[in-house]
C-alpha cells in the first residue's frame, strides 16, 4: 500500500466461481463459488486444515487458483492481484509488530512504511479510533493479549484498506476483549469496510452477517446463521435432569449411552446435566426418545438446533462422504 485508499469498491466486494486449489496431490479447495457484499462481515468456519485460509487467500488474489475465476473489489483475482493487495489489510494470529517499540511508535512506523501522509497524525487518529488513548507510550510487548489484538487491528487499518482479512484474530483473547474487538469490527463494517474472518468460535460466527462452512475443501453451507441452521434440516431435542432427579449426572449419562447406540440418533452431546440429541428424521428421533420420557426428574423439549450442532453434523457427514 502506498497512499490512503480513495478507491471505492463495487457493491459486490467479492464474486468468485469454481475456485479450486491443489497442493501437490491434495485438492485443498474444490470448486468453490461465493459472493460477499461490500460492508459485510463474512465468517469462515470449518475443521482444521479444511482450506479456509487457502480460500480466503485466493479470494483476495494472494494465491492464484488452479481453476475458477472472479473479482475482488471489482478487480480480477487472476490478473490484478497486485492492485487488489493495495486495498487489503491482513491480520494473522501471530503478533507481528515490534514488541520493544511503544504503541505510538509502532503505528507511526506502519504509517511511514505504507506511505500514509502525516504519519504522526494518522497514528494519533488510529489511537483515538481504537480506544488506545493513554496507552500510546506503553511498549507493545507489555500489552495484554486483547490490547495487542487491538493494536494489530489499528496497524492493519492505518493505510485505509477496503477489505480486511482476519485469520483467527481473537484466539486466546478473553471474552470482554473479544467483545470489544468485535464492536470495532462492526464499526468498521458500518463505514463500508468488507471483512473476511476465519474463526473456530461459535459466538464469533453468530456475530458475522453471513458465514460459510468449509470442510475438506468443500463449501457445505453458506448464508446467515438462521439460514444455515434452517437449511441443515437437523432436528434437536434437549433433555435436562432437574433437581428432583435422584442422580442427575448419572441419569443423563445413561440416556446418552442408550441413545448413542440408536441408529435414529445421529448426534448426542452433553452440556452439564443436559444432552443435545439430534437427527434428520423427526419421527424416528421421536420414537427413539419415547422410552426415556417416563424417567423421574427428566424434562424433554424440542429446540432449534444450535450452530454448533449444525457444524458438527456437517463435518461428520462430509467426513463420512470422504471415506
Ligand atoms: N503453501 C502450502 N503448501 C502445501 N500445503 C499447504 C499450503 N498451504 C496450506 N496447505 C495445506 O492445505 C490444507 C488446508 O490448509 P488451510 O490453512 O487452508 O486450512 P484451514 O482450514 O485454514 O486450517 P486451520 O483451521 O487449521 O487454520 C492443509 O492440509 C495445509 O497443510
Amino acid at each position: 500500500m502506498t497512499a490512503p485508499d480513495t478507491f471505492r469498491p463495487p457493491e459486490v466486494a467479492i464474486s468468485v466461481e469454481g475456485l479450486s486449489k491443489r497442493f501437490g496431490e491434495r485438492l485443498v479447495v474444490d470448486n468453490l463459488t461465493m459472493s460477499v457484499r461490500r460492508g459485510q462481515i463474512y465468517g469462515f468456519l470449518g475443521p482444521n486444515g479444511s482450506g479456509k485460509t487457502t480460500t480466503i487467500r485466493m479470494l483476495c488474489g494472494l494465491l492464484t487458483p488452479d481453476a475458477g475465476q472472479g473479482t475482488c473489489l471489482g478487480l480480477d483475482i487472476r490478473t490484478q492481484s497486485r492492485e487488489i493487495r493495495k486495498h487489503v489489510g491482513y491480520m494473522t494470529q501471530k503478533f507481528s509488530l515490534y514488541t520493544d517499540l511503544s504503541v505510538r511508535e509502532n503505528l507511526e512506523f506502519v504509517a511511514r512504511l505504507y506511505g500514509v501522509p502525516a504519519p504522526e497524525d494518522a497514528a494519533q487518529e488510529a489511537i483515538r479510533r481504537l480506544g488506545l488513548e493513554g496507552r500510546g507510550k506503553q511498549l507493545a510487548g507489555e500489552l495484554s493479549g486483547g490490547w495487542k489484538q487491538r493494536l494489530a487491528l489499528g496497524a492493519c487499518i492505518l493505510p485505509q484498506p477496503q477489505l480486511l482479512l482476519l485469520d483467527e484474530p481473537t484466539a486466546g483473547v478473553d471474552p470482554q476483549a473479544r467483545r470489544e474487538f468485535w464492536a470495532q469490527i462492526h464499526d468498521l463494517a458500518a463505514e463500508g469496510l468488507t471483512v473476511l474472518v476465519s474463526t473456530h468460535y461459535m459466538d464469533e460466527a453468530e456475530r458475522c452477517h453471513e458465514i460459510a462452512y468449509i470442510a475438506y475443501g468443500h463449501l457445505l453451507a453458506q448464508g446467515t446463521v438462521a439460514e444455515v441452521i434452517a437449511s441443515s434440516g437437523l432436528v434437536t431435542y434437549v433433555v435436562e435432569a432437574t433437581r428432583e432427579a435422584p442422580d442427575p449426572a448419572a441419569a443423563i449419562a445413561a440416556i446418552g449411552k442408550a441413545l448413542a447406540a440408536d441408529p435414529a440418533v445421529e448426534m448426542v452431546a452433553p452440556f452439564g446435566v443436559s444432552l443435545h440429541v439430534s437427527g434428520h428424521d423427526a419421527a424416528a428421533l421421536e420414537a427413539a426418545i419415547t422410552p426415556h420420557r417416563a424417567r423421574e426428574g427428566i424434562v424433554w423439549r424440542r429446540e432449534t438446533a444450535t450452530l454448533e450442532d449444525v457444524f458438527i453434523d456437517l463435518m461428520l457427514r462430509s467426513r463420512d462422504n470422504m471415506e
